[in-house]
């Protein structure tokens, strides 16, 4: 209730008061003014008498009456009683017994409800992680806000979710204790307007990122999520952004406000990714009438800005953050009213060539706890694990595969992500002199292409850009169909290229790591890396660009002497997928050495996301 409201009901109510006062005044002073008088004093005796005498017999009328009445109600209340046991088909039985059904069912409720409280204290105690329960209601435990979604049908049983969280590997890292617990089917999805057009029908079941961390992230609570290539993560992310922005209202432009005020926000670090993120959101949006926009440099601004202008600005801007940064300096865009945020491939956008613009960007967004944050990758180095957790609140952190490092045997996802590799890729490694590197890389695709398996599309990585060139001119002199995508290349040059390799007319695209990550391309038969990349985050993201879905896929990399300081985190990478490790390999060594983050340095300490912060005073 308003105050004004408040204060208007207070005197409505003091007025009621006053004239009810006023009227019990009036009734006393109506009496007659010569009441003294001592005629009138014993004619009002008189009548007093009488008066009396009416009264006394009124009352003893009505106590007869109270009791003869009070008689029957307990007669017939010891009828009823013996009806109800005795005669099971009477009309008279069946009220008290559904009374008594329904209290017994209020009781089992509240039964059931103790014993999901205690277990999932239990659990709190053994693994300082939620133990979730099945979501009942989606939107309604979140931290940040809910999504008003309503109630779901058949939801897993415990034994379902149980067998789920082993088979997939799935480890949940709730810092709130939610409660929250996987979905297994999309039909166990709350059933929202957006969900009832049915998204998703192409697909048979959600992937176990997208069933993990949906429960949490429909119910408005900041995440991270971290899950092998090729695994669903765009879905894990759109859904929960689209749900989010239609419950909450979108606000009238302010006049002469020309910049587009966005409400949710995805960044993404390649140009070629923001476009396919974006593809893949707008379908999910456009079934709710809402639209995104997608933003990315080397393409003409004003083009940009029309876009963003038309159907009055974009719900959703997709974004690389050079171009977004612009829109932001000249006032084309403002976050400022953004309560959903995305990084996408976080660890690389949280990474020291990207984290001053994150800064700004995340900067320019509601404030944290008013905002919703998702953060999805599938590699999560130590080093961005501070730092994502200052532009979020009390994240869960869902994580797929089991990542477990050596010697840390809780498993409960405490923080000690290790890098893990897409365990269907078949992953070979070749040790070879640096000069031979271009002969072999043309006679192993000599060799993938044969026969029936000509037009089977490989991508081929290297380092740097010039490298891609002469890649490329080699493999074209041999006759090998080729195109590239690289930073050398204007942005219409990229997009035809990797438009020729998708839809089949070039079966070999030679790209350097802007190609690395996100990129979906169908039907990836095979990743070739002819020079190591810079991070061995990179390798696994490089060799992600097959097997994906769900599918197999084949990896080969070439590695010389000059790649010798990876040696270690590849041989540990090799095995954790169960894959061969050439001897080759080993005589470069097997130590990994730790990495730096340029702030925190190589001091920083792995972050225990299932923990609140312990405040220390100081007296
Ligand atoms: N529930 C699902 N069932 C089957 N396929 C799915 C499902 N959800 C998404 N996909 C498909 O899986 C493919 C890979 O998804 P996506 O690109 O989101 O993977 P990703 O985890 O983001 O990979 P990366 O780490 O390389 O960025 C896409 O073609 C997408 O359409």
């Amino acid at each position: 209730m308003s105050a004004g409201k408040k204060h208007a009901r207070s005197d409505a109510e003091e007025q009621a008061v006053r004239s009810s006062k006023k009227a019990k005044t009036d009734e006393v002073t109506d009496a007659p003014a010569d009441a003294d008088s001592f005629d009138v004093k014993a004619d009002k005796e008189k009548k007093m008498d009488k008066k009396d005498k009416s009264e006394k017999k009124e009352k003893k009328n009505k106590k007869e009456k109270k009791e003869k009445k009070e008689k029957k109600e307990k007669k017939e209340k010891v009828a009823e009683e013996q009806q109800d046991i005795e005669i099971p088909d009477a009309d008279a039985a069946v009220e008290p017994k559904a009374e008594k059904k329904e209290k017994k069912d209020k009781k089992d409720k509240k039964d059931k409800k103790k014993s999901k409280k205690s277990k999932s204290e239990d659990a709190t105690e053994t693994n300082g992680a939620s133990e979730t329960s099945a979501p009942e209601t989606n939107g309604t435990n979140g931290t940040n806000g809910t999504n008003g979604a309503s109630r779901v049908n058949g939801a897993p049983t415990d034994d379902e979710i149980k067998v789920f969280l082993e088979k997939e590997e799935v480890k949940i890292a709730d810092p709130s204790n939610s409660g929250l617990k996987p979905i297994l089917q999309f039909s166990q999805l709350p059933k929202t307007k957006l969900l009832s057009k049915n998204p998703f029908s192409a697909y048979k079941a959600p992937t176990p990122i997208q069933a993990a961390s949906w429960p949490f992230t429909l119910a408005g609570r900041d995440a991270v999520g971290i899950a092998e290539t090729g695994s669903g993560k765009t879905m894990a992310f759109s859904l929960p952004c689209v749900e989010k922005l239609l419950t909450t209202p979108k606000k009238a432009a302010l006049r002469g406000d020309r910049s587009t005020r966005a409400r949710a926000v995805i960044v993404s670090p390649t140009r070629e990714l923001a476009m396919q993120t974006h593809e893949a959101i707008s379908s999910l949006a456009a079934h709710v009438g809402l639209s995104a926009v997608c933003i990315y440099g080397g393409a003409s601004k004003d083009d940009q800005r029309t876009l963003l202008r038309k159907n009055s600005g974009a719900d959703i801007i997709v974004a690389t953050p050079g171009r977004l940064k612009d829109f932001l300096s000249d006032n084309t865009i403002s976050l400022a009213d953004v309560q959903f945020a995305v990084l996408d491939e976080a660890d690389r956008m949280l990474d020291k060539g990207f984290e001053d613009d994150i800064k700004l960007i995340l900067g320019s967004c509601l404030p944290k706890e008013q905002r919703q944050t998702l953060m999805f990758t599938a590699t999560w180095p130590t080093s961005v694990r501070g730092i994502a957790e200052s532009f979020m609140v009390d994240p869960v952190k869902v994580t797929i595969g089991n990542r477990t490092r050596a010697g840390d045997e809780d498993g409960n996802g405490n923080g000690s992500v290790e890098l893990q590799a897409n365990s269907r890729i078949h992953q070979t490694v070749e040790v070879v002199d640096p000069r031979g590197k271009e002969q072999r890389l043309l006679e192993l695709l000599r060799e993938a292409q044969k026969g029936s398996a000509k037009d089977d599309r490989i991508l081929v990585f290297c380092l740097y850009k010039k490298e891609a060139v002469r890649v490329e001119q080699f493999l074209e002199r041999r006759g090998i169909k080729v195109a590239s995508i690289h930073g050398d290349l204007r942005q219409d040059q990229r997009t035809r290229s990797l438009e020729a390799f998708k839809s089949g007319s070039t079966s070999v695209l030679v790209a350097t790591d802007v190609a690395a990550r996100g990129l979906d391309i169908p039907e990836v038969k095979l990743v070739i890396n002819v020079t190591f990349p810079l991070t061995i985050e990179d390798y696994v993201h490089r060799i992600g660009r097959t097997g994906r879905a769900g599918k197999t896929g084949k990896a080969i990399t070439l590695f010389t002497e000059h790649d010798k300081a990876h040696s270690g985190s590849l041989v540990n990478i090799l095995r954790a997928a169960k894959q061969d490790v050439p001897e080759d390999l080993l005589k470069f060594g097997t130590t990994v050495k730790k990495k730096a983050h340029d702030s925190y340095g190589t001091f920083y300490k792995d972050v225990d996301m299932s923990k609140k912060a312990t405040k220390i005073t100081f007296d």
